[in-house]
């Protein structure tokens, strides 16, 4: 019986053969906090008798979800983890570095064969790079921070294969949402996911970012692009074993968006097309990174959003910000009529950033559209990828970017 991705990977961090269901105790080779989990985290280590970190270089925390700080509670929550960093001479993102998971991914601090435990739920992100990652509470965190180890069920996997090419319009967004939709949210619980296909491997890694952040949505344990996998050692054998293997063709997709208040509540973009919308956001880790500020800017540039439409762009770090700025992008949305948001969470989780008020349609391209999610249980959001969303703000209701670019 051959072997999946995440067998091979988890066997190789146990120094064993391993097979789905099995339970084992890997060494972790990178572990993420961010300031939301990581004071947790850090109670977490010290209650267990913690005193030393087992990797402080591998150790790394990243101020994003509140950042600019935004008041007293959570200033002091912040000293502490500077603090620890400081103390512990680990790995520390401070004040406006970006979101946690932009952060890792374009800091190189993850890579291919990589087994990664973050304190937040989008960890899944970095199997873009080949990397087994996976989010987990702030007591397997701490457990992790000091042991430099974690426990594992093997998970089960699924294969997805895309062929082809996706159409004019239509984005890696699109397809996460359309397979969420498909498997629902719990479609895949505790699973693996392999992308698998041509259609995936021309995927740009940030595309693949996308679609592996999302995996949590369907309930994922974790997602690899198998394009991404150079090392023969983690490629999967061709008789291993799936618990499903699902296949799309790419031509067959178009623009999606989840209705309020679902992830997996998935409509083509068309058919909520008389939805009327009062803001739009595009950020988060999810569709913050630079193609997606291209792809809006390319709808946006020249023309206003409609007056009805308040709009926040909130790229995912500064290192993003600082290019749309040299490629002219950030003019182009200030010209338009957006916000600029300092690069962190901001809106996504209702920090901060231009809260929504009761009874407003939000149309947002981050990856949670439950209720309160943007700060506000009375407000309506919808997700789409940057393309809709700047369509969107243009025409003020839910809009196929195709109308505005053309098929
Ligand atoms: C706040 C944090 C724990 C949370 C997560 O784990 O995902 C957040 O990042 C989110 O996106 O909901
Ligand atoms: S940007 Fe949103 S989804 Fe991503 S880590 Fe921050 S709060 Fe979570």
């Amino acid at each position: 019986m051959g072997f999946t991705f995440a067998e091979k990977i988890i066997g190789g961090h146990a120094g064993r053969e391993v097979h789905a269901n099995d339970c084992v105790v890997v060494n972790v080779d990178v572990m993420m906090a961010s300031d939301t989990t990581g004071p947790m985290t850090i109670r977490a280590f010290q209650d267990m008798g913690g005193v030393r970190l087992a990797k402080p270089e591998k150790t790394i925390f990243v101020i994003d979800h509140a950042t600019p700080c935004p008041n007293e509670r959570i200033a002091a929550l912040h000293s502490m983890i500077r603090r620890f960093c400081a103390e512990q001479g680990c790995v520390l993102y401070d004040q406006n570095k970006g979101v946690c998971h932009q952060v890792m991914l374009e800091n190189h601090e993850v890579g291919e064969g990589d087994l990664v435990l973050g304190g937040d739920s989008h960890t899944c992100s970095y199997g873009a790079v080949g990397a087994f990652s996976t989010g987990v509470g702030s007591t397997d965190l701490g457990a992790a921070l000091l042991t430099g180890k974690t426990w594992l069920r093997v998970p089960e996997t699924s294969r997805i294969e895309l062929t082809g090419q996706l159409t004019k319009g239509v984005f890696a967004k699109d397809v996460i949402l359309r397979m969420i939709g498909d498997l629902r949210s719990d479609g895949v619980s505790y699973e693996s996911v392999e992308f698998a296909g041509d259609g995936f491997a021309c995927f740009t890694r940030e595309e693949a970012a996308t679609v592996c952040n999302m995996v949590i949505e369907m309930g994922g344990k974790n997602g690899v692009f198998l394009s991404a996998l150079k090392r023969p050692d983690l490629i999967p054998d061709e008789d291993a074993v799936y618990k499903r293997v699902l296949r799309y063709d790419a031509s067959g997709f178009v623009p999606m968006v989840s209705r309020p208040h679902a992830v997996d509540n998935v409509c083509t973009a068309a058919e909520a097309a008389d939805q009327k919308i009062d803001m739009v956001y595009i950020g988060s880790c999810t569709n913050g990174r630079l193609s997606d500020l291209a792809a809006a800017a390319d709808i946006l540039r020249g023309k206003k959003i409609a007056p009805s439409v308040r709009m926040t762009v909130c790229p995912a770090s500064t290192k993003v910000l600082l290019a749309a700025i040299e490629r002219g992008y950030i003019r182009e949305f200030l010209e338009a009529g957006a916000t600029i948001s300092t690069p962190g969470c901001s809106l996504c989780v209702g920090t901060l950033g231009g809260v929504p008020d009761d009874g407003e349609v939000v149309l947002s391209t981050t990856n949670r559209n439950f209720k309160g999610r943007m700060g506000n249980k009375n407000a309506l959001i919808y997700l789409s990828s940057p393309a809709t969303a700047a369509a969107s703000a243009l025409t003020g209701r839910i809009t196929d970017p195709r109308e505005v670019i053309g098929k």
